[in-house]
């Protein structure tokens, strides 16, 4: 059962394409990481999901309804990037008053246990760190027991044990059979929590796969060089020569250095270093590779 749904999704902001063509699905069970560099669209595709801006042109569905429909959202929880907490509540009667909207909540101290804030609940919001209020604010999507939860960039600014608590209370929420969509610019963050992933970047989607094949994607090394002239080689996906350097994109930069001395090339300057997620795959798909297959 399809739960999310964006069909040729495009989003205009005056002069820029913040999403061109988007396709995603998300299916029921499923917990899927969006991932991009800043600015990528993530922010504006879940906003799109979540009904709080309308798409340019293209459609999008919500448990097969509209998004701006209020009963398409019923089974919805979500986390926006930005949230605001009213500072002199207290986290208790935050709860309490969100709570209050759902028939059948997730009691106060199971939430607030759950997300690492039972010690919280009498301090007012305004005094928790931005760490605790982000903690507050995602735990805040599960509380009506939905069956999708979106969560934009959930663990932002959070330290490594928040975050892993986190992802804790996520993986849990998937294993009872919740479904989840969360964006991220961290593939650490993806890898931990997601089978599937969907990269974004300058608003299209470059990748829909497994984490394991986009892990080998994003496993691109950048090898620059000055050198007068390269013989072919092998595993090198992608090749730009640039102020007088070359630069080769490659899955195995020790190989590549390895054939470049067997095949006696006079280099010099060698570099080798990691690309960005954004270098790697815009790299890949303005060479109009195959990146991945779309699941
Ligand atoms: N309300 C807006 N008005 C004008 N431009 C916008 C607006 N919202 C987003 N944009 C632009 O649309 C593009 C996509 O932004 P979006 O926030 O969706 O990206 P993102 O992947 O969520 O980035 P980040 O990781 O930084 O949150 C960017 O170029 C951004 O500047």
């Amino acid at each position: 059962m399809i739960l999310a749904h964006a069909d040729q999704v495009s989003r205009r902001y005056g002069d820029v394409l913040a999403l061109d063509r988007v396709d995603l699905t998300v299916r029921a069970g499923e917990l899927v990481g969006l991932l991009g560099p800043n600015g990528a669209g993530k922010s504006t595709l879940i906003n799109l999901l979540v009904g709080l801006r309308r798409p340019t042109a293209g459609r999008v569905e919500l448990f097969g309804g509209d998004p701006r429909d209020a009963t398409s959202r019923r089974r919805l929880g979500v986390t926006p990037q930005e949230t605001g907490l009213p500072g002199t509540l207290r986290v208790g009667e935050v709860v309490d008053f969100v709570s209050a909207h759902f028939p059948d909540p997730v009691p106060r101290a199971e939430l607030l246990d759950r997300f690492g804030l039972a010690d919280q609940v009498r301090r007012q919001t305004g005094g928790l760190s931005g760490g605790q209020r982000r903690r507050l604010a995602v735990a805040l999507a599960f509380i009506g027991r939905p069956r999708l939860v979106i969560l934009d960039e959930p663990t932002t600014g959070l330290d490594v044990e928040a975050r892993h608590s986190l992802w804790e209370a996520v993986r849990a929420f998937h294993s009872e059979g919740g479904t989840v969509l969360l964006s991220s610019h961290y593939l650490e963050e993806v890898e931990a929590l997601a089978q599937r992933v969907v990269v974004i970047g300058h608003g299209r989607v470059l990748a829909d796969d497994t984490v394991d094949a986009v892990r080998g994607i994003v496993g691109v090394r950048r090898v620059s060089l000055i050198a007068d002239e390269l013989p072919p080689l092998p595993g090198v996906v992608s090749t730009e020569h640039a102020e007088g350097r070359t630069h080769l994109l490659t899955t195995d930069a020790d190989q590549l250095v390895r054939d470049l001395v067997r095949a006696g090339v006079a280099f010099r300057e060698l570099e080798v270093r990691p690309t960005s997620l954004e270098e790697a795959f815009l790299t890949i798909t303005a060479d109009d590779r195959p990146t991945a297959v779309t699941a």
